[in-house]
């Protein structure tokens, strides 16, 4: 019969194909936004499904830690999306400058010890390896309470941190470091978001550290401690998560000292002079408190010179009250006899 209409026959096996087709990309929204997960299901599913969920910030790369997506924002000094995949490149001339804080125990403030390059290098390098930091007790790592952050271990193969391994290394001089013997340590990336923190400790271990298992070399086939400790500042966007040091006297004159208003050059911002917060104050508590600012850092030498531990270098990461802290440690060794 003319003009009959005939339903097209769509088998049911293709309907539920198109039907699951069409919700994938939403479930896989539903599963990032109402979920947290830190399981590595879902990071496993994510990469190799073929589609791609934008996330909510335009302006900002992506990195994953510990299986929660999260955006950084992008280099200042780079911008454009190639500046940023382009390959890293050392610049063995970085300048930085120093503040003498205290001479005993010696604590040194760093300005720009990072470049602008060089933190967006080491955010990448260590983006996918966050994972709940641990202190390490009686040679075996646990978690605790007092340290509720999250760390990554960055591979010192990675062009962007063996450039500031080097840096940290001549920092230490012929004084603190031997290059025969010592070694510039494993460095990490530690991570605050609101509420976390490091409660007071020091760096330094109670009794000497024994080598790696299978370590025949003439020195680091001995026991090691960690000599000093840099910690360097990657992401200040928060409010709260100063480093305190109870035990740390001012120096008359130190709070007006130069070094602590630097901020503003950094940022390039004229008249933030009176507007931005000092970079060192006095604790309520006592001692010393640094305010996270990008690209500083801190240093200080952990042991007295017999090798023993210095109590005074007793230290904590207070907690973050709003936004994100990350910053670099570096922990160069020193091998004993
Ligand atoms: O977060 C801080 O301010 C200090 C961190 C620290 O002391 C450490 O990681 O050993
Ligand atoms: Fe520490």
């Amino acid at each position: 019969m003319a003009g009959s209409f005939h339903r097209p026959r769509i088998p049911v096996w293709a309907a539920v194909l198109g039907i699951l087709a069409l919700s994938a990309p939403w479930a896989f929204n539903y599963l990032a936004t109402y979920t947290k997960p830190s399981l590595s299901w879902y990071s496993m599913i994510f990469a190799a499904t073929p589609f791609r969920i934008s996330s909510s910030s335009s302006s900002s790369s992506s990195a994953q830690t510990g299986g929660i997506f999260r955006s950084y924002p992008s280099d200042s000094s780079g911008g454009s999306e190639e500046k940023a995949t382009a390959p890293f490149v050392c610049d063995p001339n970085h300048a930085y400058t120093t503040t003498l804080i205290s001479l005993d125990p010696l604590l040194l403030y760093i300005t720009s010890f990072l470049s602008p390059s060089e933190i967006t290098a080491l955010l990448a390098s260590g983006a996918s390896d966050f994972a709940p930091s641990y202190v390490v007790k009686n040679g075996r790592r646990i978690g605790t309470p007092d340290r509720t952050s999250q760390s990554a271990g960055l591979s010192r193969d990675d062009p962007a941190v063996r450039c500031v391994l080097a840096r940290a290394q001549a920092f230490l001089g012929t004084a603190l470091f031997d290059e025969a013997r010592d070694d510039i340590g494993p460095p990490q990336l530690v991570r605050y978001e609101p509420g976390q923190h490091y409660n007071v400790h020091h760096d330094w271990y109670e009794t000497s550290q024994p080598p790696a298992r299978g370590e025949v070399d003439e020195w680091r086939g001995r026991g090691w401690n960690r000599i000093a400790s840099f910690f360097a500042i990657l992401e200040d966007g928060c409010e709260g998560g100063e480093t305190w040091f109870p035990r740390v006297e001012p120096p008359p004159g130190l709070l007006t000292a130069h070094g602590n208003d630097v901020n503003h050059e950094k940022k390039g911002e004229e008249d933030s002079r009176a507007t931005t917060p000092p970079i060192w104050r006095i604790h309520e508590d006592g001692g010393l408190a640094f305010r996270p600012v990008a690209g500083n850092a801190l240093f200080w030498v952990n042991l007295h010179t017999n090798g023993t531990g210095d109590r005074r270098t007793l230290h904590a990461g207070l907690p973050v009250d709003d936004g994100l802290k990350t910053a670099m440690n570096i922990w160069p060794r020193k091998y004993y006899k």
